[in-house]
C-alpha cells in the first residue's frame, strides 16, 4: 500500500475562548489519506471539521499530536496544496482567464505560459467562451467553475475542500459534483472534502469519516465501494448507495442528536 500523503496523529487543537477559558476543538484525532484517495469528512455543526483542515493546511498548528504532509511535520503552508472554500477567491477586477492565470504567475510561470495553462483549464471547466468575462457577468455555478479551474491549474497533490458547493442550488450543486469528479479522476490528488451533506459525501468519496460531536475526533470510517466513474444523480438512486447511506447515518445521527441536545440545553 502507498504511504499516506496526509496524516493526523492524535492531533488535538485547543483555542483560547472569549471568556478566557480554553475550548478544545479537535481531540486526539487520527486519520490518513493516501495519494489519489477521496475522503469526505462529515460531522455535526460546529464539531471541528474546518479546524481539522486547518491543521493539514498549516493555518493552525496542533496543540498536541502531529499533522504530517508527505511524512513531514506541517510548518507553514505545505507545497502542492490546493484549497476550495464556500466563499471563492475569484477576484472581481480580473477576467476569468486572468483569475485562473494568477496562480501559475504567482508560482513563477511566464506570462505566456500562465496564459496557456489558464486557457486549457478554463476550457476544461466548460468556460472556453467566457475567458474575457468578469466575475459579475457570471452565474453562481460559473463562478464555482472559475474557482475550480483556479485551484486545479496549479495541479495540486492535495486538495482541501470546505463545503465548496454548499451555497449553490441543488441542480447546480450536482453538476459541480460531477465536474469535480471528472476533473479530479486520474490526477492522483488526495482530497479531504468537508461537508454537512451525507448524500454529497457518499456520492463523491472513497471513504467517509464521521466525526463526533465537539470536540471532533474520528468516530468511525466507512469505505464507499461504489464504482467509478460516477454520475452523482444516478448513483443516489442505487440500492448500494442507499444501504451505505443508512449505515453511515446511524453513526452520524447519534452525534447530530448529541449536538442538538447540548444546544437546546444551552451548553
Ligand atoms: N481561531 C479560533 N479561535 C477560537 N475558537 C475557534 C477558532 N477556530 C474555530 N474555533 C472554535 O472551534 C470550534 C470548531 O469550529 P470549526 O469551524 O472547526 O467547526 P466545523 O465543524 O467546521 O463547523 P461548521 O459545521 O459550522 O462548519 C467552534 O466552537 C469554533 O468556535
Amino acid at each position: 500500500m502507498t504511504a499516506p500523503v496526509i496524516e493526523l496523529r492524535s492531533a488535538t487543537k485547543r483555542f483560547r475562548s472569549g471568556s478566557g477559558g480554553v475550548h478544545t476543538a479537535v481531540q486526539s484525532l487520527s486519520m490518513t489519506v493516501r495519494p489519489g484517495e477521496f475522503v469526505a469528512v462529515v460531522g455535526p455543526t460546529g464539531c471541528g471539521k474546518s479546524t481539522t483542515l486547518s491543521l493539514v493546511s498549516g493555518l493552525e498548528p496542533p496543540s498536541e499530536g502531529q499533522a504530517l504532509v508527505r511524512g513531514e511535520n506541517v510548518s507553514g503552508i505545505p507545497e502542492g496544496v490546493g484549497y476550495m472554500f464556500q466563499n471563492d477567491a475569484v477576484m472581481p477586477w480580473r477576467t476569468v482567464l486572468d483569475n485562473v492565470a494568477a496562480g501559475p504567475r504567482f508560482r513563477g510561470a511566464s506570462k505566456a505560459e500562465a496564459r496557456k495553462r489558464a486557457e486549457i483549464w478554463v476550457d476544461k471547466v466548460g468556460l472556453g467562451k467566457f475567458g474575457g468575462y468578469y466575475p459579475h457577468q457570471l452565474s453562481g455555478g460559473m463562478r464555482k467553475r472559475v474557482a475550480l479551474a483556479q485551484t486545479l491549474v496549479n495541479e495540486p497533490e492535495i486538495l482541501l475542500m470546505d463545503e465548496p458547493f454548499s451555497a449553490l442550488d441543488v441542480q447546480t450543486r450536482a453538476l459541480m459534483q460531477d465536474e469535480l469528479l471528472r476533473l479530479w479522476s486520474g490526477t492522483g490528488a488526495a482530497v479531504i472534502f468537508v461537508t454537512h451533506d451525507l448524500d454529497e459525501a457518499i456520492a463523491l468519496a472513497d471513504k467517509v469519516v464521521v466525526m463526533t460531536a465537539s470536540p471532533a475526533t474520528v468516530k468511525a470510517t466507512f469505505e464507499v465501494g461504489l464504482d467509478r466513474p460516477r454520475n452523482v444523480e444516478e448513483i443516489r438512486m442505487t440500492r448500494e448507495f442507499q444501504d451505505v447511506y443508512r449505515e453511515i447515518w446511524q453513526s452520524l445521527k447519534e452525534e447530530v442528536d448529541k449536538t442538538r441536545e447540548r444546544s437546546s440545553a444551552g451548553v
